[in-house]
């Protein structure tokens, strides 16, 4: 007969599983109420033992009460934005600014190729594999400490789905509103007489500055990362893409319509792709994110004053006035 406390973990580690199946490989092995039941069976054996509770418990997603204000938070590592392109022209003169700095033809670079998702930009510290501290990117050296209201979105992990986490890692991502998510939350804004966001940015935004997690934990954002910031304890992977995917294992969710591409005509394919579908993804983007895949060259290429010189957006064309 397991003690007690190994009950708890038992379950504490059943729901973290099926959390990363549903939330992160969108495929669950068992239907929501299973769910809901193992859920509410560790509430239980939880409020009877409170000694047992621990703020890594998939119980403890929404804050006790809410905020009075935000603190803020210094980036150890700045969050620098990126330069923009808008044509092939553009691009095309952004690749030449990197063979003009590197030895050999560029012409099998691979690149990693990402949609940019119209969201917030965010940090998220693990330390043991343990959810610490969320900020927002703010103006790159300093943000907003977010931490109560990132513990509530639902595909983010409290603990790390690893056996030997990392002794610090900050993973950056972009936090945003599916549209399904933003139609009926403006939906219930109009039957309650209250005010309607302008569009999924917007909600996102407002729903991350709330200081009630609970109003938060209602607003159904998501995560999606596209980059470490702090690694401390653990050799990471030598290219962006080898990143994201063991950031993936880990329970960290990455976005699905990431590639790799071998060559300058296969990017702009990849960009001319996403484009094509834009209009069906779901969630918004305004354009792709480029970026050299191999850290080591990343690092050799630099920056540009604040921007760095391996990356690029490349934007798609303002889209015409979303008619509501
Ligand atoms: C009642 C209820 C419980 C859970 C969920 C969503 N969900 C499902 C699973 C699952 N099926 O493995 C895992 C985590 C999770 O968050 C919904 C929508 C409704």
């Amino acid at each position: 007969q397991p003690s007690l406390q190994q009950q708890i973990e038992e379950l504490r580690k059943t729901l973290r599983h099926h959390e990363y199946l549903y939330h992160v490989l969108d495929t669950p092995e068992i239907p929501d109420s299973e769910y809901d039941r193992l859920f509410h069976q560790l509430k239980a054996l939880e409020n009877s033992h409170p000694e047992f509770i621990t703020a890594d418990s998939p119980t403890q997603r929404v804050g006790a009460k809410p905020l009075t204000s935000f603190s803020q938070i210094k980036h150890e590592i700045p969050m620098l934005s990126l330069d923009n392109v808008f044509n092939d022209d553009e691009f095309m003169a952004f690749v030449k600014r990197i063979q003009d700095r590197l030895p050999f033809s560029t012409e099998n670079l691979t690149f990693c190729c990402e949609p940019k998702l119209d969201g917030l930009a965010v940090s998220i510290l693990y330390e043991n594999g343990k959810l610490v501290r969320a900020a927002t990117r703010g103006d790159g050296q300093t943000g907003e400490d977010i931490t109560a209201n990132v513990r509530t979105i639902r595909n983010i992990p409290l603990q790390l789905l690893t056996d030997n986490p990392p002794a610090r890692l900050e993973v950056r991502g972009e936090i945003f509103m599916p549209h399904q998510a933003f139609e009926n939350l403006n939906e219930m804004a109009l039957a309650k007489g209250e005010k309607t966001f302008a569009n999924p940015r917007n909600a996102a935004a407002g729903s991350l500055r709330q200081l009630d997690p609970k109003v938060t934990r209602q607003r159904h954002l998501m995560l999606n990362a596209y980059g470490i910031g702090i690694a401390e304890g653990v050799l990471l992977p030598d290219t962006h893409y080898d990143r994201l995917q063991w950031l993936h294992s880990m329970g960290i969710p990455v976005n699905k319509e990431i590639e790799l591409c071998g060559g300058i005509e296969q990017v702009l394919k990849f960009y001319r792709n996403i484009q094509e579908k834009r209009p069906h993804l779901g969630y918004d983007i305004d354009g792709t994110v480029l970026k050299v895949n191999d850290i080591a060259l990343q690092e050799k290429l630099g920056f540009i004053s604040k921007a760095p010189r391996w990356a690029i957006a490349y934007k798609f064309p303002a889209q015409e006035e979303l008619t509501v």
